[in-house]
């Protein structure tokens, strides 16, 4: 075993295997007592075949191999462990939710609350109101499984979320004066950042407290994982405004539906709410840049769109086009970009053209559903999925892993060391599949010059074989989060 530069935990085994494992508290404090987990004695889980988790299952991040291929990076398979280290009298956990609001936050935190009582019998959970300023700037919520009994039904978040505040000695302070010895921690990439910082410096100070980290973000923008929860409730509820653009555009003469969906750097609600729709002429996310006059432009394409159908919908995604806009150079307390409204600009130039056009009256409507599908409820299979989340981060931190990410990756739940999850941001890749698929289904002009697709296509990393050949397919790239092309591919598999 080995780490790299980053120092994370890296195994390498046979024909290019690689283990990308996360910390457990063994690494940095020795003899710790183990128990047997508490699960042999449940009468639900004990009468499952092989329930607890193989201490060598690993996950592979990528399953298109070629009969020559490494094997490649894996990640540890999320799960019960025949043994824990934490006695269940003593363990004092916390919750805290951080970042914007995404549905079925109140879910997790249902189910790792529940996953500790009826699971582990682990009575002790606290709530973090408020963010991470929370943990040392008010009172915590005692969380029973009584008082989160209904919260899945809510959306939001009971514990109240914040931006900024991450302040590490004073939290990790907070956290040790409480003598709270497991931390759940569910947020966004900012979130998951401080967590990271967090697991450090309890490192540093040598203590046994698990950080474990749950993802959450409703523009699907965390790397590694399939998905993140909330994205197909958020993907569903963006039908209802879709639809509704739909209406108002088809009643009218030439009328136009707008329509503004999240997706602060990656547009994968906008692209997978158009492809599921069908509805949608159009849709504008950040990772394709456009533009609007002239041969291929967006205002071209609206016209002929118009003549053809007689009224079109467009979606955008609102981190498209910032670009084209007077830049704003705010951000919020987290240190995010604050974005200008790309649906409200587009709509005036749209209505702008025709107007100085004069030769086509048109009727636009502009629909703005972006905290209303933020706000809902999660479906039933995020409710699902939410419970696996809980679950995984539940059975890991009892089982003494920590500094993890919890998630699903290739179907199977993992835990996925920060630093993985912290390098870059998930986006929509346009050379890929996914996009292409969009592209066809809305017949939309692509706004990339050929000279553009080169270059996105070559930023992409060829697939090397055992034999350290090249194998003639490409792949983007799992270092090249930040550009445009990146190693994500949700949906396209
Ligand atoms: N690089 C960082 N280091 C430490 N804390 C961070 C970092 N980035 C963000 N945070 C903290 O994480 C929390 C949530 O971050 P934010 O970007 O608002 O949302 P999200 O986690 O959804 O991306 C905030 O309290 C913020 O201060
Ligand atoms: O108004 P707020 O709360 O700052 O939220 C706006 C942002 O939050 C999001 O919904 C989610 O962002 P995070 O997951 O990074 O918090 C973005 O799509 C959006 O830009
Ligand atoms: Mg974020």
């Amino acid at each position: 075993m080995g780490s790299n530069d980053s120092g994370m935990k890296i195994v390498h085994g046979e024909a290019g295997f690689i283990l990308e494992d996360v910390p457990h508290f063994s690494d940095y404090i020795p003899n710790l007592p183990t128990y047997p987990n508490p699960l042999r004695s449940n009468p639900a889980y004990s009468v499952v075949k092989q329930y607890f988790v193989h201490v060598d299952d690993t996950i592979p991040q990528k399953i298109v191999v070629h009969k020559n291929s490494p094997r490649g990076v894996h990640f540890r398979r999320a799960g019960a462990r025949q043994r824990v280290y934490f006695d269940s009298d003593d363990v004092h956990a916390c919750i805290v939710t951080c970042g914007g609001l995404c549905p079925g936050l109140n879910t997790v935190i249902r189910e790792i609350v529940c996953g500790l009582s009826y699971m582990y019998g682990v009575h002790k959970v606290i709530g973090i109101d408020g963010g991470y300023k929370g943990f040392y700037s008010k009172n915590t919520v005692t969380l029973t499984p009584k008082v989160v009994n209904d919260i899945h039904k809510r959306g939001g978040t009971i514990l109240g979320t914040s931006r900024g505040g991450h302040d590490k000695t004073k939290i990790v302070d907070s956290i040790k004066d409480r003598g709270i010895n497991q931390v759940y921690i569910i947020g966004g990439d900012g979130t998951q950042k401080g967590a990271a910082v967090i697991y450090e410096e309890i490192r540093r100070r040598g203590l046994k407290v698990a950080i474990a980290g749950i993802p959450k973000t409703i523009d699907n923008d965390i790397l590694v994982i399939d998905k993140s929860f909330g994205f197909d409730t958020a993907v569903e509820e963006a039908q209802r405004a879709i639809n509704a653009a739909h209406v108002e555009a088809t009643s009218t003469e030439n009328g136009i539906g707008v329509v503004k969906l999240m997706g602060r750097y990656s547009g994968f609600i906008a692209m997978h709410a158009t492809l599921a729709s069908r509805d949608v002429d159009c849709c504008l996310i950040p990772e394709s840049p456009f533009y609007l006059e002239g041969k291929g432009g967006l205002f071209e394409f609206v016209e002929k769109r118009l003549k053809e159908n007689g009224h079109m919908v467009i979606v955008i995604a609102e981190g498209a086009g910032q670009d084209l806009l007077d830049a704003m150079d705010e951000r919020d307390a987290s240190g995010n970009k604050l974005l200008k409204d790309v649906g409200l600009w587009i709509s005036q130039k749209i209505k702008g053209h025709f107007a100085r056009q004069n030769k086509m009256a048109i009727t636009l409507k502009y629909i703005d559903p972006t905290y209303m599908i933020r706000a809902i409820p999660s479906n039933a299979s995020d409710n699902v999925y939410c419970t696996l989340l809980a679950q995984s981060a539940v059975h890991g931190a009892m089982a003494g892993y920590t500094g993890f990410t919890t998630g699903l990756v290739n179907g199977r739940h993992t835990y996925i060391p920060f630093n993985r999850i912290i390098e870059g941001q998930n986006k929509v890749v346009i050379t890929d599949r996914m996009w292409a698929r969009l592209l066809s289904s809305t017949n939309q002009p692509s706004f990339m010059n050929p000279k553009d697709v080169n270059e996105a296509k070559e930023q992409e990393e060829p697939i090397t074989l055992l034999d350290g050949e090249e194998c003639e397919d490409k792949q983007p790239s799992e270092n090249k989060a930040q550009n445009h092309v990146t190693t994500k591919r949700t949906g396209s598999k």
